[in-house]
């Protein structure tokens, strides 16, 4: 099977520094793959190496896509560049038809009502408004990759729902670092956690779910865990994993002190 993107025994040394250690992965046409770890574990640079924006040391990243959209960490300040000259001129390196580059950044500046700024100077523009012009050039040539870090920094609730609403609907594999609850439950179908530059749990997607009923205390003992449903009522919160996600669900809950009510098995 040939990939999407792949990485093979990546290693990254910086500095005499081994920021990240052996590690592989796979993208597919169906991949939503969410990179978790610490501050400082390697996940941005990570990115950076399946973008292309950074080398490896040793190892390599392989696959057939040909466009790949990166949201940075954090948009590039001091662009001499005005908003919609910005957006034209990444977008024509990357190719595609100007009608269509066109249309689709009418469709996405209405979208992140972005439109007021377009012949504004990026340099004054709000930390936001960069933002949303770094998601607009990842997504405006339709890419056949996103690869998005901490894609949700600095937008407000409201640009937050959109952007989670259109990267659930576009068919485009996602590989993303997320601290944000509202991206990881709703996008991530498997998790790629690292520490120390180091690959600790990969969860991929498996074949049978598993509802959990737990009594938790605090509402934060819940936060970041990879589940795709989630329903509280009171104190008891009701969540669906996927299978192999379950025992590092189950060893988290009881690691914040949770109550474990019922693991059943869904078919
Ligand atoms: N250009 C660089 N020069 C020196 N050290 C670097 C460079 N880029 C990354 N590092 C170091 O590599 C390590 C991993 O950084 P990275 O930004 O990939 O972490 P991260 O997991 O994305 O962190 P965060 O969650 O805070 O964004 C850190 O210790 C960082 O200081």
């Amino acid at each position: 099977m040939s990939f999407i993107l792949e990485a093979v025994q990546v290693n990254k040394e910086i500095d005499g520094r081994q920021i990240l250690q052996n590690i592989s992965l796979e993208c597919s046409n169906d991949t939503r793959l969410l990179i978790r770890g610490k501050n400082g574990s390697g996940k941005s640079t990570l990115l950076k190496i399946l973008a292309g924006i950074t080398e490896p040391t040793s190892g390599k990243v392989e696959g057939s896509a040909r466009k790949i959209g990166y949201v940075p960490e954090h948009f590039p300040e001091n662009l001499r560049f005005k908003v919609k000259e910005y957006l034209l001129l990444t977008s024509s390196f990357q190719g595609g038809s100007k009608a269509s580059i066109e249309k689709e950044l009418i469709k996405l500046t209405q979208m992140f009502s972005l439109e007021p700024f377009l012949h504004t100077s990026l340099k004054v523009c709000s930390k936001g408004t960069r933002q949303k012009v770094g998601i607009i050039q990842a997504l405006i040539t339709k890419p056949d990759l996103l690869l998005l870090d901490e894609p949700l920094t600095g937008l407000d609730a409201e640009s937050q729902q959109i952007l989670i609403r259109l990267l659930r609907e576009e068919q485009i594999p996602i590989i993303f670092t997320s601290h944000e609850e509202a991206l990881v439950t709703n996008l991530a179908k498997e998790v790629l956690q690292i520490e120390n530059g180091q690959i600790m749990i990969q969860i991929g997607k498996a074949a049978s779910q598993k509802r959990i009923r737990v009594e938790y205390r605090m509402r934060e003992d819940l936060k970041g865990l990879p589940v795709s449903q989630m329903h509280l009522d009171g104190n008891i919160a009701v969540f669906t994993v996927e299978g192999d996600v379950s025992d590092h669900v189950l060893r988290e809950l009881l690691r914040k002190n949770c109550s474990i009510l019922e693991v059943k098995e869904l078919k």
